[in-house]
């Protein structure tokens, strides 16, 4: 039974869907903020449920033994070393939709807070101030807010912000003009934005392009007296220049749901009157909670269960209609991918594979990752579905994906080629209906073979007696053949005996094999079934 931690504060729902799901789960809470015991524990569990005051780092990654899944019960994944996981082959999953309507109803929250000064006016009138005449307030309709980053979130305040008769601005460069009609906000560059704007909301990730987007070059272009919102990520602003034009006015107010530092409990900005503050509460709603804990612990089930792979980071999704049909052509594909890479032994320069019939019309990119794995299974040990595109990409590999309707006798088919700068070595293989991978071409040979864990690989020329020769010789080697394919380019020409054999060959009887007259090549080969 695979076995889950989860080490964060999640709704109790979840652990009730773990074991729904026939997932052992550990519920430590505590755990996620002690990175050192996290490390020392994680090696036991096959998942880590997590939300955002889990650090999944390098370390605990590297101790992460067992662990094929990280499914965030939430949005961002700055908490997650995401390449450190992709290079050991785990899966990294959030909730893309769970807590954008929550977010997004913070924000709006936040923004009405600034514009009636409504955290003030409450402290005022509790300490018996009753000072009306000190908090006056501005109206937003007819106002424009300015969103940067129109996602999921960014989508829905805007819905929320039309509501309160807000002109809405959205600086996005992946928003399409179809969209931003679609949606009823005007799309513009991020100065006219700045320009224009009486309230920005920031609802981007934080990356390299977005990091300090609102930098004190940005906010001196603002408009005088306008008010700041971020529900999305502390680093998205300056600190030191929002503090700075907090203080000379340019900017009227603030509302900061994130930090730069977190848990931010001593900033400078803390100190402002004109600061709203809250302690990344975007997402804490019991609904979005509920939301975001339901579906990663279902996702997280799913993987582990049924290979089911949803809003994964890190690899192409699969459905769950899809993984039963997908999962002997994905076996197929690392077979192919393992064949060739035997044979290899030059760099690899590319790799074409080609999907023919109805295998075509499936999502090839798992079949894909399948086969580069077993591509570089024979040179790099950790390489796995998940890291081998990365890794095949590190390691300048071209990677060519065809597809194309039937044309032969076979329904569905893929073939495999090894690019080296010495040639190129194609294999192809078929499902049959019993679902059984089997090996049809190699080297533009046809042939019909059953792949089995050991088998013999020679190639020779097409003459009289060398099957008795081979034959022979494995009998003296007391080698016993379970099976034996063979298969020729023309009379007299280029041959192969794909040969299955019970137990495996030494180098010194390989050494005997390749010996033999006739022989070009000898290779001993093992599969993973
Ligand atoms: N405060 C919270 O508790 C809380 C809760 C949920 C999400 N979030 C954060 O909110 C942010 C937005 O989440 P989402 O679900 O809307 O994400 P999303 O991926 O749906 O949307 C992000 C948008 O940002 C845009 N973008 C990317 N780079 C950009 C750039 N350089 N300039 C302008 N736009 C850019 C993208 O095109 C995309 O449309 C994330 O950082 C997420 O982590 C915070
Ligand atoms: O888990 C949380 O409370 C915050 C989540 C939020 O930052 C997210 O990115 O989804």
């Amino acid at each position: 039974m695979p076995k889950v931690l989860v080490s964060d504060k999640i709704s109790p729902a979840a652990i009730e869907i773990f074991k729904a799901n026939g997932v052992e789960v550990d519920y430590l809470p505590d755990v996620g903020k002690d990175k050192e015991k996290l490390a020392e524990i994680i090696g036991r569990y096959d998942g880590l449920a997590i939300r955002s005051a889990t650090k999944v780092t390098e370390k605990v990654i590297a101790a992460a033994t067992n662990l094929k899944v990280i499914g965030r019960a939430g949005i961002g994944v700055d908490n997650v070393d995401i390449p450190a996981a992709t290079k050991k082959g785990i899966i990294v999953m959030n909730t893309p939709f769970g807590n954008s309507i929550t977010t997004a109803e913070h924000a709006i929250s936040m923004m009405l807070s600034l514009a009636r000064q409504i955290p003030e006016a409450d402290a005022s009138t509790r300490a018996g101030k009753w000072e009306k005449n000190r908090f006056m307030g501005v109206e937003v309709t007819n106002k424009v807010l300015g969103i940067i980053g129109c996602g999921n979130i960014g989508t829905i305040v805007a819905d929320r912000a039309q509501g309160l008769k807000m002109k809405v601005l959205a600086f996005d460069p992946f928003l399409s003009p179809e969209r931003a009609v679609e949606i009823g906000v005007e799309k513009v560059e991020l100065d006219d934005l700045l320009a224009r704007a009486d309230f920005i909301t920031l609802h981007t990730p934080l990356t390299e392009q977005t990091r300090n987007v609102l930098s004190a070059e940005a906010i001196a272009k603002t408009k005088k007296g306008v008010r700041i919102i971020n529900c999305a990520r502390g680093g998205l602003i300056d600190e030191a220049a929002l503090t700075d034009a907090l203080k000379s006015g340019q900017v009227a107010g603030a509302a900061l749901d994130v930090f730069l530092e977190e848990p931010a409990t001593a900033n400078p900005l803390f100190d402002l009157p004109n600061v709203i503050c809250t302690p990344h509460l975007g997402a804490s709603t019991t609904e979005a909670q509920e939301n975001v804990a339901l579906q990663v612990a279902e996702q997280i089930s799913a993987y582990l269960m049924t290979g089911e792979i949803s809003n994964a980071l890190n690899f192409p999704s699969i459905t769950a209609e899809e993984a039963p049909r997908l999962t002997p052509f994905i076996r197929l594909a690392e077979m192919l991918g393992s064949f060739a890479g035997q044979l290899t032994e030059t760099s690899i320069q590319g790799v074409r594979i080609e999907f023919e019939g109805a295998v075509a019309d499936m999502n090839t990119r798992p079949m894909v990752a399948a086969a580069l794995t077993g591509v570089m299974k024979p040179l790099l040990a950790d390489v796995n579905m998940v890291s081998a595109p990365q890794i095949a990409k590190d390691r300048g590999m071209q990677v060519e994906t065809v597809t194309r309707e039937q044309q032969g006798a076979y329904e569905n088919y893929i073939r495999l080629t090894v690019i080296t700068e010495r040639q190129e070595r194609g294999v192809a293989g078929t499902i049959f209906a019993n679902g059984k991978p089997r090996i049809i071409q190699v080297k533009g040979i046809n042939m019909e073979a059953e792949l089995t864990p050991s088998m013999l690989y020679v190639t020779n020329e097409d003459k009289p007696g060398h099957i008795g020769r081979l034959g022979t010789l494995l009998g003296d080697l007391g080698i016993n053949i379970a099976n034996f394919n063979l298969g020729r380019m023309d009379v007299g020409g280029d041959a192969i005996a794909l040969v299955s054999i019970d137990g495996e060959l030494t180098e010194e009887q390989l050494g005997r094999i390749a010996a033999l007259e006739g022989v070009k090549q000898a290779k001993a080969l093992k599969f993973n079934m």
